[in-house]
């Protein structure tokens, strides 16, 4: 795909943000002018730290689709799906899918406890749930041999000691590239401690 058909899309999805959030509440109101310079950029950021993930990715709490639908633009040769329980957000995001014709994005709308383990290659979440709890997520939907790609704010490093209580884990850590004070967790190898 060309560059320009990658930009003509993530600029169809920033206009199908602006046009439901107030219906939807798919992001925060207060950060709706920053769609582009935030949202869509540390979206950007993730692919370009995982230019290198190959099959299948989850991308867990999806939300409005950040990640997961600018990843699916982005690489479209990667078997993708998002995990939402809300069914409002899950219209929204199927919607998003057929609108920008991503033929190997799909939704799954049920929680992602509920959910049988996937396997996937590769995970990620953002603004979902402290890293404690989400290490359990991971633990359920990531392959072995996979890598969870993790957007955590300010609160990073005391959210990593409190997993480690209960989690080992191999971390690479990646500074944010729209705030000096959050990071992308890159982990590997998960297993009770
Ligand atoms: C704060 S939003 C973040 C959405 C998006 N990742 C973003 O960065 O804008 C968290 C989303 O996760 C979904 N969610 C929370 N817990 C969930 C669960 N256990 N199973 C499935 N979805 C869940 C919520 O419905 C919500 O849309």
């Amino acid at each position: 795909m060309s560059v320009s058909r990658e930009t003509e899309r993530l600029a169809t999805y920033a206009g199908l943000l602006r046009k439901w959030n107030p219906a939807i509440n798919l992001i925060a109101a207060s950060t709706i002018d920053q769609i582009e310079a935030r949202h869509i950029a540390d979206s950007l950021h993730l692919v370009e730290i995982a230019k290198n993930a190959q099959g299948s990715w989850v991308d867990l709490g999806s939300g409005g689709g950040l990640p997961g639908i600018v990843v699916a633009i982005m690489r479209p040769d990667l078997e993708l799906s998002m995990v939402e329980s809300d069914q409002r957000k899950g219209a929204f995001l199927r919607n998003a899918i057929r609108e920008l014709a991503l033929p190997h994005a799909k939704v799954l709308c049920k929680r992602i406890e509920a959910l049988d383990r996937l396997d996937a290659a590769n995970l990620s979440a953002r603004a979902l749930a402290p890293l404690p709890q989400l290490m359990a997520y991971v633990e359920r939907h990531l392959s072995p041999s996979g890598t969870a790609w993790l957007m955590k704010g300010r609160n990073w490093q005391a959210e990593v000691s409190q997993a480690q209580s209960d989690w080992k884990f191999d971390l690479k850590t990646h500074q944010s590239a729209t705030d000096p004070d959050a990071a992308i967790l890159e982990i590997t190898g998960l297993r009770h401690a």
